[in-house]
């Protein structure tokens, strides 16, 4: 299928799964052809990291009139254990020079990559055509393809539950294992982590409360006041002992970077666990923030591409800490860019993502919103900094039972 404008999916499998044929290919106009370059190495590090760097050397291979779409390709009827990535490249000149253009890529990855191309007969079907690339790459038996409806559970949603999140300390570091086997840095903390876990659900002795909400909606402001207010702890997800690999790891495919973050949030939580013995704690950030970035990076498309109300990529890691409270602060996009205008500090590939495309900051918004248990109670912070103070504090003070002299 294709992530722009909204997923399509189709099939070369003659069979019931074609109940309806829709012929409509909207982005297959007149004139414009496409090929699909799948990635088919089964190392799901390799396979992200590679479809990340071929996301890159495509880029700068088909500059101009090209569009380069995200694709992932499947067996309908074992859809986790046959997921592959890759790209859709729709060239509007037709096909004249794009082999030119790609023909080293396709000779460096030819192992690791299936490239198929795609174009409309005189009946206006489309027909794809795989290619050979033994000696010199040449199309095999062109095929008819039919488009389908979106399976259930769809390979977007999949991705995000196999790849994009984990809802799992063990899923984090066997992951981070993989990556990094040979960094003692790496291993002793994860032998760390192991070892120290604190009880999850043992019994604390102050509220914990979580601030979250995009970049610039007020997050760090008011998570100082309420420090100051109610004499609490302040902590950050991720923390600082991890911060020195944040950067590297942000330049990472989100299989990696999300296990960065992962593991951000159980070393928080054990911080957390120790802090509520002896005061509240305020954290700004948290696994809400894994998870609705994830989410709203890995859906294409508009909003109602999102996992439906209540879906199991809504829940809750069972091993993860849970706080008492989750405030989610909002504010509109112009607001929003004028605070962070303001600030001008550096920024992650996603938040100058977010930036760009006001798309994907509505996806994150609302993914979080469908968080459940705990869900976030919703705070429009585009007032000032005193009245978002204000309504916050009571907020917490009503649902965790706290009286502050000062309110
Ligand atoms: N309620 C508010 N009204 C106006 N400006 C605000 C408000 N809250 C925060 N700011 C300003 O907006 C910018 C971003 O706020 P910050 O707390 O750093 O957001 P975040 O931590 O969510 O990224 C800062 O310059 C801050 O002073
Ligand atoms: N617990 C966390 C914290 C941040 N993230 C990710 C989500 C986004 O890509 C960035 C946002 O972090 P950033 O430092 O820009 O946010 P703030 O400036 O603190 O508001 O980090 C996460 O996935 N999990």
């Amino acid at each position: 299928f294709v992530a722009v404008p909204n997923p399509v999916y189709f099939t070369s499998f003659e069979s019931n799964l074609i109940r309806e044929r829709p012929h409509e290919w909207p982005m297959l106009s007149k004139g414009v052809c496409a090929h699909s370059l799948c990635i088919t190495n089964t190392d799901r590090i390799y396979a992200a990291r590679l479809h990340k760097t071929l996301g890159q050397k495509l880029a700068l291979a088909l500059q101009g009139d090209y569009k380069i779409l995200r694709l992932f390709s499947y067996l309908p009827w074992e859809m986790d254990g046959s997921l592959q990535m890759g790209y859709f490249v729709l060239s509007p000149q037709g096909p004249s020079s794009i082999h030119a253009r790609l023909a080293d890529i396709l000779v460096e990855h030819q192992k690791e990559i299936r490239f198929c191309s795609y174009r409309r007969d005189a009946e206006e079907d489309v027909q794809g055509c795989l290619w050979d690339f033994n000696g010199e790459g040449k199309e095999q038996e062109p095929c008819q393809l039919a488009r389908i409806e979106e399976p259930d559970p769809s390979p977007l949603v999949l991705n995000i539950m196999r790849s994009a999140l984990f809802y799992k300390l063990e899923d984090v570091l066997a992951v981070l294992r993989q990556c990094f086997a040979s960094d003692p840095q790496v291993l002793c903390l994860q032998e760390k982590m192991k070892k120290e876990r604190k009880d999850i659900d043992g019994k604390r002795n102050f509220p914990v409360i979580v601030i979250e909400g995009l970049d610039g909606t007020g997050k760090s402001t008011l998570t100082k006041s309420l420090q100051d207010a109610l004499n609490a702890t302040l902590l950050n997800s991720p923390p600082e002992c991890i911060s020195p690999w944040r950067k590297a790891f942000d330049d990472e495919p989100s299989l990696l970077r999300r296990a960065y973050y992962g593991l951000g949030n159980y070393i928080v939580a054990d911080q957390i666990s120790e802090a509520a013995q002896s005061s509240p704690v305020i954290v700004d950030r948290y696994w809400h923030s894994t998870a609705a970035y994830s989410i709203g990076t890995e859906i294409g498309g508009g909003l109602h591409n999102l996992p439906a109300h209540h879906h199991e990529v809504y829940q809750w890691p069972k091993d993860l800490l849970k706080p008492d409270l989750v405030i989610l602060l909002t504010v509109s996009d112009e607001e929003r860019m004028q605070r962070m205008c303001k600030r001008g500090l550096a920024k992650t590939v996603e938040e100058k993502e977010l930036e760009s495309n006001s798309l994907f900051r509505q996806k994150v918004e609302e993914a979080y919103k469908r968080m459940e248990r705990p869900g976030c109670v919703v705070v429009d912070a585009s007032g000032p900094k005193k009245r978002v103070f204000n309504d916050v504090l009571s907020i917490v003070c009503d649902h965790c039972n706290i009286h502050v002299s000062n309110t």
